[in-house]
């Protein structure tokens, strides 16, 4: 434990908590005092009853009280227990005896479903009586929705309060708890994943949570899954860098309509939207750009300050079109064709593999520079349904790997096939590839696809989802914050962290 103290201490904690109940049934207690004394960062003493192993037997109880009054005679900054033991009497006359400790009371709330404020308002009230100068609150989550009543708890509680929401769905309860005023929040050490914790590193590095504080704008990716976006590592520093006051965090979200209709206060100010949600998400706008509404899919959702409406926009086709222009430009300069062609992908066969969100924007984006459409889509209905809006083609997805009506193609990928942590995936076989002059992959973890791999192989000019994912962002950002992107810092940033 002091080992790890030291680590938190050089990853740069506040402060620890020493979980004794692990330690103390079989640890004498004078290594418990050692531990005590030798601490080397103010420290929460806890010990859970529930959790320790012989609870059911009984005697963990007195164990729990010796130590729970060794840290208050040795004047650890913090002591943690349960509810159940702050109410016995005879804790209840240390807690009151106590001299510089403060007291956490702590419960753990599993009632399935959303907590009500009501139930855990009256919880509080019943565990502040029992003389705790914090209270916290251990809530298991199903949906990240259910972290509403929690935040409200936060922000309105009279009481020092600590909220730590179980679970991968619970994550922002800690990375937005300085913003409701929360009393503290909790990282995992060594970059350790917990679901549910961000790493202590992140904390430090990314969010930066000693910046937020009430008036903070909060920003996220809705997604699921959420944890490989990069969009927290851009858009966190890009706020910092422009002294925008908000914080962009990963919301792991089910149900893209219950989301919007429970966060809808003012400070839930932008979102960006991955997959799945693209085109469900258009639904739970109040207007929507022409161009997003066209494509039927939107990656960007931001309030309006004026009228808190939720407005819908498209940064990804132009975004991925522009990229994809870019390089077929270099190509032909390097090939020694004039420079100045404008309509680059005009008459050109566009082959493109999804038909979800980023495939609609693809689509859309290249029919729109005279290219001719061609979609390849697992569920053929949905690659029908797409060439039809576009006046394009859809062939089954088996006849992919044979389509080679010409040489010189384009293919872009905007299926998630190759995509972490199915890496070694390709949608087209590397024989296939040669039809093709520029290939792109909307896939951007990892950053060199298999796919794209292959392609440089065989001689083809290759866009990363890379290029992609920084341009969106660059859209998004101006429309989140109304400000330019700080686009040279952006790009340094991505490309380091890539
Ligand atoms: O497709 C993407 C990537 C993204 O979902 C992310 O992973 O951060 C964010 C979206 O805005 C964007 O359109």
């Amino acid at each position: 434990m002091l080992a790890s103290m030291e680590k938190a201490k050089e990853e740069g904690a506040d402060l620890v908590e020493l979980c004794v109940d692990s330690m103390a049934p079989s640890s004498h207690i004078s290594h418990i005092q050692t531990l005590f004394k030798q601490r080397t960062l103010p420290s929460i003493v806890s010990y859970r009853l529930k959790s320790s192993r012989k609870s059911s037997r009984g005697g963990c109880k007195n164990s729990c009280f010796q130590v729970l009054k060794l840290a208050l005679d040795l004047d650890v900054e913090f002591v943690e227990m349960d509810y159940e033991v702050a109410s016995d009497m005879s804790m209840c006359e240390l807690i009151h005896g106590r001299s510089n400790t403060k007291i956490i009371v702590s419960s753990y709330v599993n009632g399935g479903g959303r907590p009500s404020t009501e139930k855990l308002g009256d919880l509080i009230a019943c565990m502040q009586a029992t003389g705790a100068d914090v209270i916290k609150l251990e809530i298991a989550v199903d949906y990240i929705t259910d972290l509403a009543p929690i935040f409200q708890m936060l922000t309105y509680c009279q009481v020092p309060l600590i909220a730590m929401a179980v679970g991968s769905r619970g994550l922002i309860s800690q990375l937005l708890g300085p913003k409701f005023g929360g009393f503290l929040v909790y990282g995992s050490l060594g970059g350790k994943s917990v679901p549910g914790l961000p790493t202590l590193l992140s904390l430090k590095q990314i969010y930066k949570l000693e910046h937020t504080n009430a008036d903070t704008k909060v920003f996220g990716v809705v997604s699921n899954p959420v944890g490989h976006s990069k969009g927290p590592i851009l858009h966190n520093p890009a706020f910092r860098h422009t002294q925008y006051n908000g914080i962009y965090v990963p919301l792991l979200v089910d149900d893209v309509k219950e989301f919007f209709t429970t966060y809808t206060g003012i400070d839930f100010a932008g979102f960006s939207i991955g997959i799945p949600h693209k085109e469900a998400a258009v639904a739970c706008c109040d207007e929507v750009h022409p161009l997003a509404k066209s494509i039927g899919a939107v990656n960007t959702i931001i309030r309006r300050p004026i009228d808190g409406k939720l407005v819908g926009y498209n940064t990804d086709c132009e975004a991925s079109i522009s990229a994809i222009e870019d390089a077929l430009r270099e190509r032909q300069v390097g090939n020694g064709v004039a420079s100045h062609i404008t309509s680059l992908l005009a008459g050109k066969t566009f082959v493109l593999v999804g038909a979800g969100g980023a495939g609609r924007a693809l689509a859309f984006g290249a029919k729109s520079r005279g290219a001719r459409v061609v979609i390849f889509n697992r569920n053929y209905e949905r690659a029908k349904a797409l060439a039809h809006a576009i006046s394009g083609e859809a062939l089954p997805y088996e006849c992919l790997q044979e389509y080679c009506p010409e040489n010189g193609m384009i293919l872009a990928n905007a299926s998630a096939i190759g995509m972490e942590p199915n890496s070694n995936q390709s949608p087209i076989p590397k024989e296939a590839l040669k039809a093709y002059e520029v290939v792109f992959d909307a896939v951007y973890t990892p950053r060199n696809t298999r796919l794209l791999r292959e392609a440089a192989e065989v001689g083809a000019t290759v866009v990363s989802g890379v290029e992609m994912f920084i341009r969106q962002a660059l859209g998004q950002f101006r429309l989140f914050t109304g400000g330019l992107a700080p686009e040279d810092f952006i790009r340094k940033l991505v490309l380091e962290q890539f």
